[in-house]
């Protein structure tokens, strides 16, 4: 368990001129679900794609499991993705999605492939183009995982599904992951799915990683810090302000503490919630300032 699931050195990937991935340097622990959240257009999809091996970088480099991404059959059979609209073969029925699976990889677990199509309640005869969005969601997670991949990626599996189906999708997700033991990356425009289900969070905004870390000790060292106005211009070493709000009588600091010191000589000193802080991190990205608290992407 000691090969990080990603390692990104520098990670750039350019389309022309237009940077959609730029600089981005990650150390993702193996056997962890990692959520990757940001805006349209941030990158996700580029990053994914980067560490499934379907695009090469144009500078900088990354390793998956180890290993250059897709360098062999061997690398691609450790890597399962399910690319962002959950693609299925309309005119295959479930049985055959099962057995195409089975044809195509060669340490395909036949009885768990089986096993979950039918606790999931999925007809082995009918048509994948006949599903509804959320078990055909269900059948790619399926056939990705019976690969008994090292690493799972899905690019926002939920964008398409209603609550409920969303809800299933990531419980299912989270009994795989107990289940065959295996290394979990999703994007996700929800930081509430986020929060459900991910121990690992990367934030990506404007082409670059804003923050990445176990949700955990991120959610450990990020505080609100608030003091009377001019008290809080110096700060300990290690101490970033993620955004700054004034009144006239005081100010209001979201800060990251590296050293994990809860800064508590500055000011009046409280946590951060998962969802202020992702907010906090896109809203400095974009250059809008510190957001308005209360806001809510659910
Ligand atoms: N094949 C491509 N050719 C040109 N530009 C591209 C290509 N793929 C992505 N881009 C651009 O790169 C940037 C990052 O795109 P990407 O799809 O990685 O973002 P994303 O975070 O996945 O967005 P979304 O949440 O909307 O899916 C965007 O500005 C996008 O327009």
């Amino acid at each position: 368990m000691d090969t990080p699931v990603i390692r990104a050195d520098a990670l750039t990937k350019r389309y022309g001129p237009h940077p959609a991935l730029t600089d981005a340097t990650l150390d993702i622990p193996a056997g962890r679900i990692v959520g990757l959240v940001g805006p349209n257009g941030a990158g996700k999809s580029t990053l994914l794609a980067l560490a499934a091996g379907l695009i090469r970088p144009t500078s900088g480099t990354i390793d998956v499991l180890g290993r250059r991404p897709a360098a062999d059959t061997a690398q691609l059979a450790r890597v399962g993705f399910v690319a962002q609209d959950t693609p299925v073969y309309a005119q295959l029925t479930v049985a055959e999605h099962l057995r195409l699976g089975e044809r195509l990889n060669p340490a395909w677990d036949r009885p768990f492939a089986h096993a979950r199509i039918k606790q999931i309640g999925l007809d082995p005869a009918k048509k994948a183009g006949r599903l509804s969005g959320g078990q055909k969601a269900q059948l790619a997670l399926t056939l990705a995982a019976a690969k008994r991949p090292e690493l799972l990626i899905f690019d926002e599996p939920v964008a398409a599904l209603d609550p409920l189906a969303r809800r299933a999708f990531l419980q299912n997700l989270m009994e795989f992951v107990a289940e065959i033991d295996v290394s979990v990356i999703l994007s996700s425009h929800l930081i509430s799915d986020v929060e459900r289900v991910c121990d690992h969070l990367v934030i990506l905004a404007e082409s670059r990683v804003q923050v990445a870390g176990d949700i955990d000790d991120l959610t450990a060292a990020h505080f609100r810090v608030v003091g009377p106005r001019g008290t809080l211009d110096t700060l300990p070493a290690g101490t970033d302000v993620i955004a700054t709000e004034h009144t006239d009588r005081q100010t209001t600091l979201i800060v990251h503490a590296r050293n994990g010191t809860r800064p508590d000589t500055l000011g009046q000193t409280e946590p951060v919630g998962l969802e202020d802080m992702v907010l906090t991190y896109l809203h400095r990205a974009q250059g809008t300032g510190a957001p308005t608290l209360q806001e809510s992407t659910r």
